[in-house]
């Protein structure tokens, strides 16, 4: 079964990516024409999922070099560097939104002139895009090893093509493992208080006629206790010395699937690994009360309510049965090679 490879976010004349706010309904591509643009659709989970946002911050030094009116090398760097700090605040927690920006603004501050400098940040970015997708096949190949023909695999938000350029972290092991030839079956976690998963990982899937099955993040152990869950397989946004962070909800899956002795495996690049740091070190993103309070603009809750609305939870690494990577499968205390 050979799976189609579209992409999330890609440079034609100019910064594109997929409006994931608008799906399942509407598959929307949006131009990105200012880098206030850009952080807006960040914020907003336009474009959302570490390896995208790498690409992301990386396209937005090109995004910047490209709508920038300076006549000499330094000042269009300043101007690259003003938008960095832009883009790097836009969103704390996943590590591959600085990482994309640093790589390309490392690679501009070697142009000479307003055009090397343009030319150099592009090609960056247009390199890490590239190395998405590589990289995700890679992850794809190493996990759907892990998996076997007729398994049952839950997983939680998005950590599909969606999240990435193209192929996906998480998802991209079940594509593989199907393009292996193997019979794979997937309950998407809706995931709120976004839903990316009932709005981004049931469309991927469904898109892919691979089955899938929606259901609440609370109804995961009740699937696990009876039987009916063979491996969890999630993504992530940042792995420290000690922690995965992922999308809040992970945790308690990890903490369910090591009680029901279920494989519990983290899918992700190398990219985001950050092992310089611990739990303690990293922001958690708090994102807005009306986001749990409302949904399509019904109110769910009372007015003046305590809301307490974390983007992201830690997952000690001892709860987590496998990483995998693009270099191949680790499993904790063992980890990749820098
Ligand atoms: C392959 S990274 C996907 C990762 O990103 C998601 O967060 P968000 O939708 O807020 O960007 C979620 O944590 C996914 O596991």
């Amino acid at each position: 079964m050979c799976i189609p490879e579209p992409k999330t976010i890609w440079w034609d004349e100019g910064l594109w990516l997929i409006d994931q706010t608008q799906l399942p309904l509407k598959l929307v591509p949006l131009k990105i024409e200012s880098i206030r643009q850009l952080v807006a659709a960040i914020k907003s989970l336009s474009v959302r999922g570490a390896p995208a946002l790498g690409a992301a911050g990386a396209y937005s030094i090109a995004l910047a070099a490209e709508r920038s009116h300076a006549t000499n090398a330094f000042d269009m760097i300043a101007e690259l560097e003003m938008a960095a700090d832009m883009i790097r605040n836009s969103r704390p927690t996943a590590i591959n939104l600085s990482w994309g920006v640093d790589r390309a603004l490392q690679a501009a501050r070697g142009g000479e002139s307003t055009e090397e400098i343009r030319e150099a940040a592009l090609r960056s970015a247009e390199g890490i895009a590239e190395e998405d997708i590589r990289v995700n096949r890679a992850i794809g190949k190493n996990g759907a090893k892990l998996l076997e023909d007729g398994d049952t695999i839950l997983t939680h938000c998005n950590a599909g093509r969606l999240a990435c350029v193209g192929w996906g972290t998480a998802l991209g092991v079940v594509r593989s493992a199907v393009e292996a030839g193997k019979k794979i079956e997937v309950y998407a976690c809706e995931t709120r208080p976004l839903h990316q998963g009932s709005r981004l990982t049931a469309w991927e899937l469904a898109e892919d006629k691979i089955p899938v099955t929606l259901i609440c993040e609370s109804m995961s152990g009740s699937l696990m206790r009876r039987g009916k869950i063979d491996k969890v397989i999630v993504g992530a946004d940042r792995i420290t010395r000690d922690v995965v962070f992922n999308k809040i909800g992970t945790y308690n899956h990890a903490v369910l699937a090591k009680h029901h002795k279920i494989p519990f495996y983290v899918a992700a690049p190398l990219s985001t690994f950050d092992r310089i740091y611990g739990e303690e070190d990293i922001t958690i993103e708090e994102r807005d009360p009306e986001e749990i309070c409302t949904l399509a603009g019904v109110r769910l809750a009372p007015l003046g309510i305590n809301v307490y609305n974390p983007a992201f939870d830690a997952t000690p690494l001892e709860l987590v049965s496998a990483l995998i990577t693009e270099k191949g499968v680790f499993r904790p205390p063992l980890m990749p090679p820098v």
